[in-house]
């Protein structure tokens, strides 16, 4: 045992370690963990000992680590590249894949946003109006497998284009499904295993790149008429630095890579935003007055430049990241060793590091009574107001390749992560969930079935924390 290493959570068993007691519920594992060792210690993950540095100091010093001495693609490549195809993202040097940020961050522009407003709500309330389940006066519903629906159908048609949206209703969507069985944390030990599930998945990998591709070129052929603002006709112009066009294969990888992207964080997001209304009934009651009183009664069609007016409507977006990210753990393979600054630890290069911005964003030192779901808290004079540790314009800026993104370094609040591997998909999830909240508030009210302003627990098997299920609750249309 080195003086030097970070203390090690006790355990009985070698290997297994503490994998169960994490893997059921991290929050609660970081928590208890950080009241007896304090924000930097280490604890034994499926053999590999992974060390932890929680709060602002410990979210920079993860996610801010230098090349030299972290590495994303060594964790994330063997769960993701059998999922998006070879080339791209975690399947390739790091310099590349912050290109291909680049290009999806170009095509993500305020003119493609305000294309999508329409787009989105269409698809919402098109969902609700020919949905079994949404039928009638009023009902009960599963509300998780409507929203993968839903967040499938906006996030497709927005992001990929109305040809690949189409082909959503055929055969794209069980193909989709056997892609996503090989989504799963298991894959990140059992990647190599030929289960079932691989074999599918693998199948399904090579089939959905085939219908990008074949979609690739039938856009090529429909030239200029095509008017569509969509990622895949950016990346079909996007050429590398170094003069190389980005060939077919791997502009299909990436639209899977973003396809699952936003998927899976989006359709945890807005069940538990479904879930969280229900619990506070009044809450919707509110947004929809907000939209009344900034929007007119009569409730005109949505369009981009409304949300800027509806501040609580964007508040519960952020607050529900707040307490239910999809991500609840980041983690980087240890390259060098690092001395923890401020500490006299010094992180082994055997190590892999696990940051964890959610325990930050529930310290009651940044954000008072912090267990409380309190979207009120975003908005002026809340007295739940976060006590952000610096104010934004102070904050650190950097440019990675993909644009200026700030450092995030003393920021407790980082549920689309900071530093070169942060989110590219955030504007587009705050407009895709801002609609989807901003329609169903005006056809439903919501509540829970027994009355009761409870919640359902959180499932942490899966990849993206996301509710148990079932999760029902109960609509009422408006007249
Ligand atoms: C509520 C929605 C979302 C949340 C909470 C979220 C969260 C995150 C987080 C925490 C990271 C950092 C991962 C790491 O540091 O290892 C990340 C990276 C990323 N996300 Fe998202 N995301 C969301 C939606 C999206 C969407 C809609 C897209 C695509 C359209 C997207 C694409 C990406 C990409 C390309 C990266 C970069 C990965 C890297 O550089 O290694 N995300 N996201
Ligand atoms: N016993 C037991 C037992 C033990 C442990 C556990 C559970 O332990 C863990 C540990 C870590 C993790 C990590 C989650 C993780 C990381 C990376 C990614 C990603 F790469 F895939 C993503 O960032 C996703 N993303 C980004 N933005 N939106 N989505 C991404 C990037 C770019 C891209 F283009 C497409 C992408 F989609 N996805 C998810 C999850 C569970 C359960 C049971």
């Amino acid at each position: 045992k080195n003086p030097s290493d970070p203390p090690m959570v006790f355990h009985w068993f070698p290997f297994i370690g503490s994998t169960v007691i994490y893997g059921m519920d991290p929050p609660k594992f970081f928590k208890d963990n950080r009241a007896k060792y304090g924000d930097v210690f280490t604890f034994v993950l499926l053999g590999k000992k992974t060390t932890v540095a929680v709060g602002p100091a410990g979210n920079d010093f993860i996610l801010n680590g230098k090349l030299k001495d972290v590495n994303a693609e060594e964790i994330y490549s063997v769960l993701t590249t059998p999922v998006f195809g070879r080339d791209v993202v975690y399947d390739c040097p790091n310099a590349k894949l912050m290109e291909q940020k680049k290009f999806m961050k170009i095509a993500l522009t305020t003119e493609a946003f305000k294309s999508y407003v329409p787009i989105i709500s269409h698809e919402v309330t098109s969902y609700f109006k020919r949905d079994p389940a949404f039928k009638g006066k009023s009902g009960i519903v599963d509300i998780p497998k409507k929203m993968a629906e839903i967040t499938i159908f906006t996030a497709s048609h927005a992001l990929q284009g109305s040809l690949i949206r189409s082909k959503f209703d055929e055969s794209l969507a069980d193909l989709y499904h056997d892609l996503d069985m090989g989504f799963t944390s298991i894959n990140f030990v059992l990647h190599w295993a030929p289960l079932p599930w691989n074999r599918k998945r693998d199948h399904a990998q090579r089939t959905v790149a085939k219908i990008y591709m074949d979609t690739i070129k039938e856009r090529r052929a429909l030239g200029e008429d095509d008017k569509e603002l969509d990622i895949l006709k950016h990346l079909m112009k996007s050429v590398y630095k170094n003069g190389t066009p980005v060939p077919d294969h791997e502009i299909a990888h990436m639209m899977i890579a973003l396809l699952m992207a936003g998927q899976h964080s989006s359709s945890s997001t807005s069940s538990w935003i479904m879930l969280r209304l229900a619990q506070y009934p009044q809450v919707v009651e509110d947004l929809y007055q907000e939209q009344v009183k900034a929007l007119g009664a009569d409730l005109p069609p949505l369009q981009y430049e409304d949300f800027a007016k509806l501040p609580l409507n964007q508040a519960i977006v952020k607050e529900t990241l707040r307490l239910n990210a999809p991500i609840h753990s980041i983690m980087r393979k240890v390259k060098q060793p690092m001395p923890v600054p401020g500490t006299k630890y010094v992180v082994p290069s055997s190590h892999v590091l696990l940051a964890a911005p959610g325990v930050s964003g529930s310290d009651p030192t940044y954000f008072p009574n912090p267990d409380k779901w309190d979207p009120y808290r975003w908005l002026p004079g809340s007295p739940n107001a976060p006590l952000m540790a610096q104010n934004n314009d102070e904050e650190e800026k950097i440019d990675y390749g993909y644009g200026i993104v700030s450092k995030g370094a003393a920021s407790p609040y980082l549920p689309f992560g900071a530093g070169r591997h942060r989110c590219i998909g955030e504007h587009f999830a705050n407009l895709q969930l801002q609609t989807i909240i901003a329609e169903t508030v005006r056809m439903f009210k919501l509540s829970n079935v027994d009355g009761s302003n409870n919640i359902v627990g959180t499932d942490y098997a899966s990849l993206f924390s996301r509710p148990l299920e079932p999760a029902k609750i109960r609509w009422e249309r408006r007249d």
